[in-house]
């Protein structure tokens, strides 16, 4: 039996950092959204019960590090199937981006499993042990556009927002998100910028998005990386309507409403950076 998924990236359009949690964590509020930049990964069953990982890319680890490889061991463990899996990942998302590849990966073995393994498991129930492996997982399970609380595992489905460009820029660095949250003093506030950029999806108002992208960690993240803040600004001057990292960064989005905006702004940081992308946000999980 064979089965293949894509596994989109996302993106931040808000990112609150609310209190610091006695677990280490962070209490966030997050308005998420993926977009059509994905991983591919096939599946094809193994009868002697075995998880294998192969990746196009060398450089990541294809074992028990692998969130992926995690994803498939815990639905193993779990409903103790008898069962194996290979997992082949053809890696077109960047890794340590801020885009959430590796717990999109994850998300997508967990929904193939489910049906490949007829463990008929709920998509919430599939959150639910996503967000073990990652606080991002749970939101790539659901897919589309999403409200995230908690740590970023308590998801609530909102509106694809309005249609438009999307520009992807990441500098040639990788950054852990734990070390930028680490560094984050949270911020005092009495209002939620999320609510903001919900009310703002759910008016279908493209400008409101544009003036209400927020992200806590990009300044700590600026700060550490000159080079972020250098492919932020260029993609101001290039013309986009609004720009922001994405996550704990590097990756560096802008948003562009109209077609024939696109090129201008794709070329100007062509040749700035390697990792240039123009995607569009996901209207529908794939
Ligand atoms: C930055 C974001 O990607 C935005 O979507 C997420 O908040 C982070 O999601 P993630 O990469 O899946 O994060 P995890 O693998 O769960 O956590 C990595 C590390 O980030 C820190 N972390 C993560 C999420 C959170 N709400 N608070 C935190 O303080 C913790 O130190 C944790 O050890
Ligand atoms: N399937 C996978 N794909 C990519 N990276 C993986 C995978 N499994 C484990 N990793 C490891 O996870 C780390 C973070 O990679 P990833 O691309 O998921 O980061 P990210 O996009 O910044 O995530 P997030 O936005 O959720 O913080 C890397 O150090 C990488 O080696």
């Amino acid at each position: 039996m064979k089965c293949s998924l894509k596994a989109p990236a996302k993106i931040n359009l808000s990112l609150d950092v609310i209190a610091k949690r006695p677990d280490g964590y962070h209490e966030v509020e997050m308005i998420m959204t993926e977009v059509d930049l994905a991983d591919r990964l096939d599946f094809m069953i193994r009868d002697d019960g075995e998880i294998v990982v192969e990746m196009s890319e060398g450089f990541i680890p294809h074992d028990a590090r692998n969130l992926a490889y995690q994803a498939a061991q815990l639905l193993k463990s779990k409903y103790r199937t008898r069962q194996g899996v290979h997992i082949y990942i053809q890696k077109n998302i960047p890794v340590a981006a801020g885009l959430a590849g590796g717990s999109s990966d994850a998300a997508a073995v967990l929904r193939a499993l489910n049906e490949m393994w007829g463990l008929s498991l709920s998509k919430g129930e599939l959150a639910e042990l996503g967000a073990t492996i990652g606080s991002d997982v749970a939101f790539c399970v659901h897919g589309g556009t999403a409200k995230a609380t908690g740590r970023g595992e308590k998801i609530e489905k909102l509106p694809a927002p309005p249609s438009c460009w999307i520009i992807l820029a990441k500098p040639p660095i990788g950054v852990t998100t734990g070390d930028i949250y680490r560094q984050i003093s949270v911020p005092d506030r009495s209002s939620s910028l999320a609510s903001e950029m919900e009310d703002a999806i759910y008016a279908e108002d493209y400008a409101r998005i544009c003036k209400h992208l927020h992200n806590d960690l990009e300044a700590v993240t600026l700060d550490l990386y000159p080079e972020v803040r250098r492919i932020k600004q260029r993609m101001i001057e290039s013309g986009v309507d609004a720009a922001l990292m994405s996550g704990s960064g590097p990756t560096v989005f802008g948003l562009v409403k109209h077609e024939n905006q696109v090129n201008r702004v794709y070329n100007a940081l062509r040749g700035f950076c390697e990792h240039v992308y123009a995607v569009r946000i996901l209207t529908e999980t794939c």
